[in-house]
């Protein structure tokens, strides 16, 4: 098998520095597991236990960081105080702040604070002067742009809503009829309108991620409040029930551009996994021939090029405005678009607590479908063993 690539948006900030919002990301976690920071300062000496809490507190009230100057969103603090050791609930704020500095330091290391600095001006110039086509489409309204079962399906957010409405045509990738007709269109329109402004202006526009060429970040020209609205509304309600043990419960920032293929444009894309814990993949159109998604099991950074097990053998045909939702991890790539034009809609959700926990971890059988194979063949082998020194002892006891 050829060496798989991990994709990665071109822009600086990928992980916890980017959410706007309310604050809240996903809300509650349901499994239990606390997250050691490997705390570097006087803090960590001065109270006791240092473990973030996957579970969010929802009764605890956050303090309010409007008027913290940080690279960070204010909005990031206020989620993550939810997610501080009970013992650092009641400290003071001043100590809250330096603490929780400590822990998003790491996902904006000196270097990518620059770049995430250029990055914040790029946007700005952008925004400053592109004026949009279909203002309509910067606000989430869920019923001029998703279809009505997927609605329904929302309202009630229960694993059976959702199976209702979902196909999961190879365990972990799951699809569903989610976006208007109309909606895909305005969508397009709008692409095509910046990418216009962008010809017009010789605007120099980042790439949507380093394997794709053509297509665009929409969160960089206005479009990113009402993603993460869409996210936080519409995906995490269902990646809460779906990918509870990736952070589909925490989601809390994502990476959201189109896709482009056709003649003139990308043809294909390569084997990869995605810089996300969970993506979604919907196709906005046009027409096209080719271009199926092909799928070959989810595995941790370790087991990244391990083999592909049949079982885990998928290759699914897009159809507009239909979504395909899987872990970031994965592995899937997109064959030729053969004939036409091909637009999709990428969101790569993810989740600053479950990447925060992973640095803790080594065994991923939860989700990775190597380290579960391993972990089932170790079991075997024990098995094995006792019943063999049962024999012998059996055998031994007989004469
Ligand atoms: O072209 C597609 O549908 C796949 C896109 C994709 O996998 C990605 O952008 O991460
Ligand atoms: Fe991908």
């Amino acid at each position: 098998m050829a060496t798989l690539s991990t994709r990665r948006s071109t822009a600086a900030a990928s992980t916890a520095g980017r959410r706007r919002g309310d604050g809240r990301g996903c809300g509650a976690a349901d499994n239990a597991a606390n997250v050691p920071p490997d705390g570097r300062s006087g803090i960590r000496q001065t109270y006791g236990d240092r473990r973030l809490r996957i579970n969010p507190n929802k009764d605890h009230k956050p303090d309010k960081y409007d008027d913290l100057k940080s690279d960070f969103d204010p909005a990031i603090f206020s989620s993550l105080e939810r997610h501080l050791p009970p013992s650092m609930l009641d400290v003071s704020k001043e100590a809250k702040i330096q603490f929780m500095k400590e822990i998003l330091g790491r996902y904006l290391p000196e270097g990518e604070r620059a770049r995430a600095q250029k990055h914040k001006e790029y946007r700005q110039r952008i925004m400053s002067a592109y004026q949009p086509l279909h203002k309509q489409i910067y606000n989430v309204d869920a019923t001029t742009f998703f279809v009505p079962s997927f609605i329904e399906a929302i309202k009630k957010s229960t694993e059976e809503s959702f199976r209702n409405i979902i196909s999961e045509p190879s365990p972990g990738v799951y699809t569903f009829a989610m976006l208007q007709p109309s909606f895909c269109e305005l969508l397009l329109a709008e692409v095509e309108n910046f990418e216009k402004w962008v010809n017009a202006t010789k605007f120099k526009t980042m790439k949507p991620n380093t394997m794709n060429k053509y297509g665009a970040v929409l969160d960089d020209f206005g479009l990113e409040a009402m993603l993460n609205n869409l996210m936080e509304k519409f995906i995490c309600p269902i990646s809460r029930v779906f990918f509870t043990e990736v952070g589909g419960s925490a989601l809390d920032s994502h990476h959201g551009f189109v896709v482009e293929y056709g003649n003139d444009k990308d043809i294909e894309l390569g084997f990869h996994v995605d810089d996300s814990e969970v993506t979604l993949n919907v196709c906005l159109g046009k027409e096209f021939s080719g271009g199926e998604l092909f799928f070959r099991g989810v595995r941790c950074d370790k087991h990244v090029n391990s083999e592909t097990q049949p079982e885990e053998i998928l290759d699914y045909s897009h159809v507009p405005g239909r979504a395909v939702l899987h872990r970031g991890r994965h592995r899937h790539g997109a064959r030729p678009t053969t004939s036409g034009h091909r637009i999709n809609l990428l969101m790569w959700c993810r989740s600053s607590v479950f990447r925060e926990m992973k640095r803790y971890q080594k065994d991923f059988s939860g989700w990775c479908g190597e380290c579960q194979r391993e972990k089932k063949e170790r079991q075997r082998q024990s098995v094995a063993a006792t019943k063999l020194a049962f024999l012998r002892s059996e055998g031994g006891s007989m004469i």
